[in-house]
């Protein structure tokens, strides 16, 4: 199988405080995969390393490539970065839309990448551009909106808008920054759903940042976790256990159960947990 993420021996500082440590990474599965982890544990930071925007340390093992493209390597972009940009789409905790502009337009902008330059200037899309936009507002359940300016929408429809401008831009991978943090309850749903959905129907990997651990255990196949910037579990969700989650999130013996998950029955796979915690589960 393809791998949708490579990453070689990834370390990250931040004024003289490491937020990845060496961190090596292989995904193959096409589904939705979770970066879980604390506050601070460098769930973003990952992130931001996949999609080219943040480059690491200059360590001469480093890799990181995202559907077999080099996006970049030894703290350096790799020649192909902006089309490794450009084939990802993005979304974030604070919907990364313009506001004074419409739902369609907003949607349009996804198509820039692959518009003529005077095009973009003028900001003049084809009619068949439009029609595309319209088709992938459909998709998200917006289509409705399409006139009216983002900044009247709530959270969870500018969500859904910037999943529409990933279709729009054909994107072939889609990194999700804690796209629920700001969502109730409701809305969160719905953009899960939808993420699964698209993942599901369009074929489209998802690598999403969350800290809704149950979010995760439902819609993710995959889940990785970080602690202190290092990796903690790599596998499937199914197979993550009580005590592996416990542990991830308090420094507290393994043997605590988290009151949300304690009724899950969860199966232990002591083959998906790192060495670091397999000491604390036996
Ligand atoms: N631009 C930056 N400058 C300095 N330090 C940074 C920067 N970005 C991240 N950090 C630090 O790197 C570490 C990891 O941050 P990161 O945002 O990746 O964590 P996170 O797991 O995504 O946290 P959260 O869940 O709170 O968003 C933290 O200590 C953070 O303060």
């Amino acid at each position: 199988m393809n791998k949708i993420i490579e990453i070689k021996s990834l370390s990250k500082t931040f004024d003289h405080k490491k937020a990845l440590k060496e961190v090596s990474l292989e995904v193959s599965h096409p589904g939705i995969t979770a970066l879980l982890g604390p506050s601070g544990s460098g769930k973003s930071t990952l992130l931001r390393h996949l999609s080219g925007l943040v480059f690491s340390d200059h360590l001469p093992a480093t890799e990181i490539r995202v559907m077999g493209q080099l996006v970049q390597s030894r703290g350096k972009a790799a020649p192909q970065v902006r089309r490794c940009r450009a084939q990802a789409g993005y979304i974030f905790q604070q919907f990364n839309l313009v506001n004074r502009l419409s739902v369609l337009t907003n949607v349009l902008i996804g198509a820039l990448g692959s518009t003529a330059k005077w095009r973009t200037l003028t900001g003049c899309f084809t009619q068949d551009q439009r029609q595309q936009a319209m088709t992938a507002l459909e998709r998200v359940g917006m289509a409705s909106f399409a006139d009216q300016r983002v900044s009247t929408l709530s959270g969870g429809q500018q969500q859904r808008v910037a999943i529409a401008r990933s279709l729009m831009q054909k994107a072939s991978i889609i990194f999700a920054d804690e796209p629920i943090a700001s969502l109730d309850p409701e809305s969160a749903r719905t953009v899960m759903e939808l993420l699964k959905d698209i993942n599901e129907q369009e074929g489209i990997p998802v690598v999403v940042t969350l800290h809704q651990v149950d979010y995760a255990l439902k819609y993710c196949q995959q889940l990785v976790a970080l602690r202190e910037g290092e990796i903690f579990y790599q596998g499937a969700a199914a197979d993550i256990t009580e005590q592996a989650l416990t542990a991830l999130y308090t420094k507290a013996p393994a043997t605590a159960t988290i009151p949300a998950l304690a009724t899950r029955p969860l199966r232990p796979n002591p083959a998906f947990v790192s060495a670091s915690i397999q000491g604390q589960l036996s």
